[in-house]
């Protein structure tokens, strides 16, 4: 359960008193989630979702996480919409933390994954992609090459407790990273972290993507090799080509790849395992004492690195 930061009744009156949102019934805790407290709200006017940002949100990142969500909201895509208050903020402080009110989306998170699912999520990321194209604010990624290296570094000491052999095989890996990661692929705003509890289904369609607070300026297929770990893998750890396939095709229906592209699928892939395994092996090394949060598991992505490692092209990936 993700909820870092608790909030006082009294602290919250203040905090809603300078919006027009009415006045709170009820604040819930949300058990999903890993990076930032989120809460329920309802008030006299509706259900929200408050949301206290945490430790790996920079405060500088806030504007463009934010106006990204208004602007895609705006270009048709169904995504939380920030709240302004009464003074045309959208962002405040709670509980000495930036903190946001955004609406609230009906949906639920696929239980089990299906083909299906993986056709929508790939159109729904290629409208994305076209929807973010003329957002102004611009934003690097923070967990681009540069950002695992600095991971690495910090788990190195520890990351054989995990996995024997785990420190040297991050460092080799990201020398191959570095030597043959692709530059001129067409990029844009991505999202960066479209796993399955961040899209929302509901009537036999996507009803929503939220989390949008790894958003960022990348590789358009990036995105998509994120998709293929978070959303094609079987619990037990298999590959599930049927799934891929219906992954890239829904992408392609809404916006084409090109050769460079689907050929760089499977060092994109492996990269997306490498970046995920080393954000869990840190929170794993380094758990927060008294946070309701659970750790995700490195190894989990430690196996799909390797899954990718030993693919020999995109025809692997059902192409
Ligand atoms: N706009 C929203 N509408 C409905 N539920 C939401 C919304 N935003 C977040 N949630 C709920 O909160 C949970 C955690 O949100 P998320 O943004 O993924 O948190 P974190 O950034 O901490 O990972 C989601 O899984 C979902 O259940
Ligand atoms: N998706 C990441 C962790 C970030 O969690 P989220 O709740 O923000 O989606 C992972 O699985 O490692």
């Amino acid at each position: 359960m993700a909820v870092y930061t608790p909030v006082e009744r009294s602290a919250l009156d203040a905090f809603l008193a300078a919006y027009d949102v009415g006045t709170a019934i009820d604040l819930v805790p949300i058990q999903e989630g890993v990076e930032n407290s989120n809460y329920q709200l309802v008030t006299t006017f509706g259900r929200f979702i408050l949301t206290i940002y945490e430790k790996r949100v920079d405060p500088s990142d806030l504007p463009f996480f934010l106006g990204l969500m208004l602007h895609l909201a705006e270009h048709g895509l169904p995504c939380p919409l920030p709240v302004r208050g009464a003074d045309g903020t959208m962002l405040r402080e709670l509980g000495g933390k930036p903190a946001a009110i955004v609406t609230f989306l009906d949906g639920r998170s696929a239980r089990r994954l299906t083909s299906q699912h993986c056709r929508m999520v790939g159109a729904a990321l290629a409208s994305m992609h076209l929807a973010g194209q003329g957002f102004s604010i611009r934003r690097a990624n923070a967990l681009a090459l540069p950002g695992w290296r600095e991971l690495a570094t910090r788990c190195a000491a520890r990351a054989d407790e995990v996995a024997p052999g785990l420190a040297a095989e991050i460092e080799s890996e990201i020398s191959i990273m570095a030597e043959s990661w692709p530059h001129d692929l067409p990029a844009g705003v991505i999202h960066a972290d479209l796993f399955p509890d961040n899209v929302f289904f509901a009537g036999g369609r996507v009803s929503g993507l939220i989390d949008f607070y790894f958003a960022c300026d990348d590789l358009l297929a990036y995105d998509l090799a994120i998709c293929l770990n978070a959303w094609c893998f079987e619990l037990d750890g298999a590959f599930n080509i049927t799934k891929a396939r219906a992954l890239v095709e829904g992408y392609r229906a809404n916006r084409p790849l090109n050769d460079a592209e689907l050929g760089a699928l499977p060092i994109l892939a492996r990269g997306s395992a490498l970046r995920f395994m080393l954000t869990r092996l840190y929170d794993w090394l380094n758990q927060v004492e008294g946070a309701l949060v659970k750790p995700k598991d490195p190894l989990e992505y430690l196996k799909k690195l390797r899954f990718h490692r030993g693919v020999q092209g995109v025809t692997a990936y059902g192409l």
